[in-house]
């Protein structure tokens, strides 16, 4: 089975299916990234104030296309583009709100970036229908462009989550399906170098995993800067990955309806758990499309006792 027939056999239509179509697009165009003149900066700077790179303008323009020519897509929401985009597809059920390219600071040194998209039903107008908690997405996915590109799909009326890896006809094959995440893992992943800027807890969190005083086992450290990369990991051998506030960012740097909200229900149905400190990330409400967020996602057990941490110290 591929994804285009995995979701269209869960009542999702073609959305998915496009999303495959132009994630094989930008794996090809990754992959040949050097042969080509798509590395670099675009020279435009999007909604959030970062600096475009040509790959990031590639995966959107390729992600509008597929998606355009969906009949049940009625709009979507990029981080690249500071409104939503609407298409003249009437009684459309979907709109899929992504980060076209996750990670792309790592494009040019050759290192594993991602695409990651959040699938809500329709409810309102596409704005409306974005600032949706995250407990009402119908799907998330992630794509993860590393030595082989995986995509990987949770189905909110499925527990469990699929993986598929893309052939050499560009096709996303069926590998493995009910995927669950170990309960606790060996690794933390983050950008410690925030930390003498991180609430207190967060440190005193970190030095708890470290001295192996949650579950006994002294945790090691892992950290790409490429979320979708380091949450990739984290589904496979267990641990959490943290980005808490700082003080250049103390609303946190990653987005909620793009970034968190979608890893939260792969993590969720992968039996892991995600939080922005205090409150489970699918029931934050978001206020307008590009919001950040804190994210810490993982392993349960991590996840809950961070939780417990920031609750207790009143942060
Ligand atoms: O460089 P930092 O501050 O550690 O931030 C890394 C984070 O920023 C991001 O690159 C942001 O994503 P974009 O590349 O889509 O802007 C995440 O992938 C990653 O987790
Ligand atoms: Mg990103
Ligand atoms: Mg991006």
């Amino acid at each position: 089975m591929n994804a285009k027939e995995f979701a269209a056999a869960a009542g999702l239509g073609e959305v998915i299916g496009a999303i495959a179509e132009a994630s094989a697009e930008i794996a090809t165009k990754i992959r040949l990234a050097g042969l080509s003149d798509i590395y670099g900066a675009a020279g435009a700077v999007n909604v959030q104030g970062e600096a475009q790179q040509k790959l990031d303008v590639f995966a959107n323009d390729v992600m509008i296309a597929k998606l355009g020519a969906v009949a049940e897509c009625a709009a979507i929401v990029s981080e690249e583009d500071d409104e939503p985009v609407v298409f003249d597809h009437p009684g459309a059920k979907f709109v899929a709100i992504f980060d076209p390219l996750d990670g792309s600071s790592n494009i040019d040194v050759n290192v594993n970036v991602g695409t990651i998209v959040s699938i809500q039903a329709v409810k309102g107008d596409a704005t409306a229908t974005a600032l949706q908690p995250g407990t009402a997405q119908v799907a998330a996915l992630y794509v993860v462009y590393g030595p082989s590109t995986v995509m990987v799909v949770a189905l909110a009326e499925k527990e469990g989550v699929a993986f598929f890896t893309l052939d050499d006809k560009g096709e996303f094959v069926l590998t493995a399906e009910g995927v669950k995440m170990p309960e606790q893992g060996p690794y933390y992943s983050t950008n410690e170098a925030n930390a003498a800027s991180w609430p207190a807890v967060y440190r005193e969190y970190v030095a708890t995993l470290v001295k192996g005083e949650l579950g006994g086992k002294a945790y090691g450290a892992r950290y790409i800067g490429s979320l979708v990369a380091d949450f990739h990991r984290t589904i496979l051998k267990g641990g959490v990955f943290l980005y808490p506030p700082t003080e250049k960012a103390p609303k946190g740097k990653l987005r909620l309806l793009y970034e968190a909200n979608p890893l939260a229900l792969i993590a969720e149905k992968a039996d892991g758990a995600a939080v922005n400190g205090r409150t489970r990330i699918l029931e934050v409400v978001a206020e307008q499309v590009h919001e950040r967020t804190p994210l810490i996602v993982g392993s349960k057990r991590e996840v809950e006792a961070l939780q417990q941490m920031v609750l207790k110290a009143g942060k």
